[in-house]
C-alpha cells in the first residue's frame, strides 16, 4: 500500500473521555472493503476550505518527498475532515451492497475524485476507479458533491423546523388514478425539461411556469419537474415557481436521489413526489427512503428499467407507483417493448395484485404509443419530449393522445 502522511485522526474533542485519542487511520482503512489506491487528494479536495490543513499537508508531502514516508503521527485532520473520511467510508461500503443488488452504478468514485498533488501543484489523474463509467454514474457523483454542499448550507434540522408550517402536499396517485377514469387513457405526468443529456435543449424559449399552465390546460394529470441544474437544466427555482403560480396539478420533483436529505429539501421547495430510482438505490436505501416519503406526504414514483430491478422494488413492501423508464440510462437506447416486457406474466400478475400503478415512462410520441402501453397495462404515462417541444405544449398533448382530453 502507498505510504501516507496523513495517517492519524482526532476524536471530535467534547464527545467522551477518549476525545483525545488518536484513531488510526491506517486500521480504519484496513477494514476497507476496496481499498483506496491513494488517498490523499480525497482528503485534501475535502480540506480544501481548510488551509491550515491543507498548508500542512503540503508541508508534510513536501517533507516526505525530502525525508522519505512521514511519520504516522505527523499531522492530524479536523473533525469536520474526519468525518467527511467516515462519510466517504459509508459510500465505499455502499457501492459494495449496491454491487451485490446488481447494481452497477457506484456511488462514489472508488478512487476519489480525479485530483492529485503533488507538492504545490494540483494534477487531474484520470483512471478507471475515478471515472464515471457512464452518463448515470457522472450525475450520480456529481450529485453527490452537490448534495453535501446543500446540505452544510441547509442542515437537516434547519429543513424539518422549515416544514413545520408547510402547506400539505396534494395526492399525486389519486390525481392519477382520476384522470385515468375520467379520460379513459392513462393519467399524464407531463415533463417540465428545458434539456437533458440524451436530446440537447429540447426547447429553447424556455418559461416553466407557462409551460405547466399549458400542460394542465391541456389535461395533465400531474407535472414532472426536472431540478437537476448541470444535465437538463432545470432548478428548485422552476419547482418553486410552478407550485406558487397556482397550478393545481401535483409535482414530482425529478430529482437523482442519493440522499434522504433531498426528500425533506423537495418537500420544503413544493413537490408532492420524488423520483427514486432502482438502478441508483439499493433495496435498503429505497424501504427507508419510501418510509420517510409516507412521513412526509410525499408520493414516491419507484423507477426500474430490467427485471432484475422489477423484482428487487417487488419485493419490497409499500410501494405503490412504480414508472417503467423505456430508456437505458446508462446508453440511452430506447425501446418502448420495454414496458411491456416488465409487465408480461407472473410479474404483471404481482403487480396487479399488489395493487401498484405503474407509469409508461420515454419515448412516447404519438397515439399508438400510448395505447401500447396502456394495453401492456400503464395507468399512468410520463412524457417529456414529444409535448414539452411543441410551440403550444397544450395542444401538444391533444396530438400525443390523438384527442382532447383537458374535459
Ligand atoms: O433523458 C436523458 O437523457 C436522461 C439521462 C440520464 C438520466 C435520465 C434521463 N432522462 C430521464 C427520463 O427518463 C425522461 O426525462 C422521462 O422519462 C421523459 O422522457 P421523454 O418523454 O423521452 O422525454
Amino acid at each position: 500500500m502507498e505510504a501516507m502522511n496523513v495517517m492519524s485522526l482526532r476524536a471530535p474533542s467534547s464527545s467522551s473521555s477518549s476525545a483525545n485519542q488518536r484513531l488510526s487511520f491506517q486500521q480504519s482503512l484496513n477494514s476497507f472493503p476496496q481499498k483506496p489506491s491513494f488517498l490523499r487528494p480525497v482528503l485534501r479536495t475535502h480540506m480544501s476550505s481548510n488551509h491550515s490543513s491543507l498548508n500542512s499537508s503540503v508541508k508534510a508531502q513536501q517533507s516526505e518527498l525530502k525525508d522519505g514516508p512521514a511519520k504516522a503521527s505527523e499531522s492530524t485532520v479536523s473533525d469536520g475532515d474526519a468525518l467527511k473520511v467516515k462519510e466517504w467510508e459509508v459510500g465505499m461500503f455502499q457501492n459494495e451492497v449496491a454491487a451485490s443488488q446488481g447494481i452497477r452504478i457506484r456511488r462514489r468514485p472508488p478512487t476519489g475524485p480525479p485530483l492529485h498533488y503533488v507538492g504545490p501543484f494540483e494534477f487531474r489523474l484520470q483512471n478507471e476507479g475515478n471515472t464515471p463509467r457512464n452518463i448515470l454514474e457522472e450525475i450520480v457523483w456529481n450529485k453527490h458533491v452537490e448534495v453535501s454542499q446543500l446540505k452544510e448550507k441547509k442542515p437537516l434540522v434547519m429543513l424539518k423546523n422549515q416544514l413545520e408550517n408547510a402547506p400539505p402536499t396534494r395526492d399525486f396517485i389519486g390525481a392519477i388514478k382520476a384522470a385515468n377514469v375520467r379520460t379513459g387513457f392513462p393519467g399524464l405526468i407531463a415533463e417540465v425539461k428545458k434539456a437533458s443529456p440524451s436530446r440537447g435543449v429540447l426547447r429553447q424559449e424556455f418559461d416553466p411556469v407557462q409551460i405547466a399552465k399549458a400542460y394542465e390546460k391541456g389535461g395533465a394529470a400531474c407535472l414532472s419537474v426536472l431540478t437537476d441544474e448541470k444535465y437538463f437544466q432545470g432548478s428548485f427555482a422552476n419547482l418553486e415557481a410552478i407550485r406558487r403560480s397556482g397550478v393545481q396539478c401535483p409535482l414530482l420533483c425529478k430529482e437523482f436521489v442519493i440522499d434522504a436529505w433531498q426528500l425533506y429539501y423537495a418537500r420544503a421547495k413544493g413537490a408532492d413526489a420524488v423520483l427514486l430510482i432502482a438502478a441508483v438505490l439499493p433495496d435498503l436505501d429505497i424501504k427507508y427512503m419510501t418510509k420517510i416519503c409516507k412521513l412526509l406526504g410525499l408520493a414516491a414514483l419507484v423507477e426500474v428499467h430490467d427485471e432484475r430491478e422489477m423484482d428487487r422494488v417487488l419485493g419490497i413492501d409499500g410501494i405503490e407507483l412504480v414508472g417503467i423508464n423505456n430508456r437505458d440510462l446508462e446508453t440511452f437506447k430506447v425501446d418502448i417493448t420495454n414496458t411491456k416486457k416488465l409487465l408480461e406474466g407472473e410479474r404483471g400478475e404481482r403487480i396487479r395484485q399488489k395493487g401498484i400503478t405503474v407509469v409508461g415512462e420515454s419515448a412516447l410520441f404519438t397515439p399508438a404509443d400510448i395505447a401500447y402501453v396502456q394495453e401492456a397495462g400503464c395507468k399512468a404515462v410520463l412524457v417529456g419530449e414529444s409535448i414539452v417541444k411543441q410551440e403550444d405544449p397544450a395542444a401538444g398533448i391533444t396530438q400525443l393522445f390523438g384527442k382532447d382530453i383537458s374535459s
